[in-house]
């Protein structure tokens, strides 16, 4: 279970959220929707430990997740919307790179993993093929594996679908439902509304239900 108490954000003295407060319960889907500029990337940034809230608390199973900033784990698993691939690495060494260095796994452990990811995403025809070489699907693809490859609490989703033709966007629909079916805890930041409603989850409208 992902709980957000009371969390805060401001800019300069500009308030961008205010008690920010909701549960997120595992096999559940949040889509995150409102207008541009109102505060999802700095929720998301947040949430993935990159820059800190004011306050309030963001705790994953029972375990509080500090909120300065400068956190350094893998409990949360962000697929941002350039996908931050490393340009210079294959998929497979995209998806590998972090469960060998930060997790310190195994060969073993870490190459079977990938295979499983890979064939799960239907990526194996292209695992040592490098980014440019493949499509925004593929990416977006390889993106979610790499973020898989942690283990991750909770998986969020930067606007996955913004620059994908329609079958792709279907795809990544059914990869998210195949994830709630396996429980995964995932949030999902969007502005594309039919997507959202695709998803069939709680909606959180940034422009209505967030205090500033
Ligand atoms: N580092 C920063 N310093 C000051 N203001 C910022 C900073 N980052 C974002 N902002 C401001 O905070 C507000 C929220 O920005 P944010 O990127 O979170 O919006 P968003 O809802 O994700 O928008 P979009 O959908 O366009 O990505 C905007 O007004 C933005 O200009």
């Amino acid at each position: 279970m992902l709980s957000i108490k009371n969390l805060t954000k401001s800019y300069n003295g500009r308030t961008i959220f205010k008690d920010l407060s909701f549960t997120v319960a595992p096999g559940e889907v949040l889509t995150i929707v409102g207008p541009s500029g109102i505060g999802k990337t700095t929720f998301l940034n947040i949430l993935a430990g990159l820059i800190p809230a004011d306050g309030g608390s963001i705790e994953l199973d029972g375990k509080e997740l500090t909120i300065d900033g400068t956190r350094q784990g893998s409990e949360v698993g962000v697929i941002f919307q350039d996908f931050n691939l490393f340009p210079q690495y294959t998929v497979t060494e995209n998806i590998t790179l972090a469960p060998r260095i930060v997790a310190k796994e195994k060969k073993a452990t870490y190459t079977k993993t990938a295979a499983e990811l890979l064939a799960d995403l239907d990526l194996t025809e292209h695992q040592n093929n490098y980014p440019f070489e493949l499509s925004g699907g593929q990416k977006q693809r390889v993106a979610i594996a790499r973020a898989l490859a942690m283990k991750p609490g909770v998986l969020a989703y930067d606007e996955p679908t913004s620059g994908l033709d329609e079958a792709s966007t279907e795809r990544v629909t059914s990869i998210i439902q195949k994830l709630q079916s396996r429980n995964a805890t995932q949030l999902v930041v969007t502005h594309d509304l039919p997507f959202a409603q695709s998803l069939n989850g709680k909606v959180l409208d940034f422009s209505k239900d967030v205090e500033r």
